[in-house]
């Protein structure tokens, strides 16, 4: 019934970003097109596997994890703030920097307040470097993070907690093989 995910992983294409073999995929690149049943499939999965109770805001990070966040939010009705790439200079933003497997960058987080209780989701793991600079940030402004959830996890990857995934791949120059899936 779940299949669109891993079937659309193991056809996608891959280029090379410098040494590092880089996956196109609609969840993790929004090309070529997102179709809405994927999308719905991946906030079904997402629901299901996420703890929400007591959760008040949804965290996801600029530009990937918006299309996803947003299917959560709508399905839960939990409000959603995105960590963006500019900066806004609102009171209490944070800057956090990020460092991925073939990019650095600042992120600016804004919208959650102590003793909030959120999620983090996002669209892949492959450092795990985004995650941690993420994690960082909320602990500062002192939240509490109930659950992370990651939809492709991307090899081995720790980010200093527990955290779930929907699908495991592991990508080489030919191709991306789905080694394990949680549903
Ligand atoms: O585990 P990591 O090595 O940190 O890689 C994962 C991050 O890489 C991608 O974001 P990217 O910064 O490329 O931005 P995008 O969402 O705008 O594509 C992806 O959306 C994750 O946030
Ligand atoms: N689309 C995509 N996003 C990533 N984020 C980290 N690694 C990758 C990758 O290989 N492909």
């Amino acid at each position: 019934m779940f299949n669109k995910l891993t079937e659309s992983l193991e056809k996608c294409p891959i280029v090379k970003r410098g040494e590092y073999n880089y996956f196109i995929h609609p969840v993790s690149d929004g090309v070529p097109i997102v179709e809405p049943s994927l999308l719905r499939e991946v906030a079904v999965l997402m629901v299901k596997s996420l703890d929400l109770e007591g959760v008040t805001k949804i965290v996801v990070a600029e530009a990937m994890g918006i299309h996803i966040g947003v299917a959560l939010s709508l399905m839960t009705d939990i409000p959603l703030t995105i960590i963006r790439k500019r900066e806004y200079q609102l009171e209490g933003e944070i800057a956090l920097h990020q460092t991925t497997g073939y990019s650095k960058g600042e992120l600016y987080l804004n919208g959650i307040e102590k003793g909030e209780k959120v999620v983090v989701i996002d669209d892949v793991f492959s450092t795990g470097g985004t995650m941690k600079a993420i994690l960082k940030g909320i602990a500062e402004k002192g939240a509490e993070v109930s659950d992370v959830l990651v939809v492709i996890k991307r090899g081995e990857c720790d980010i200093g907690r527990p955290y779930k995934y929907l699908v495991e791949i592991e990508v080489t120059g030919d191709g991306v093989r789905v080694t394990d899936t949680k549903f």
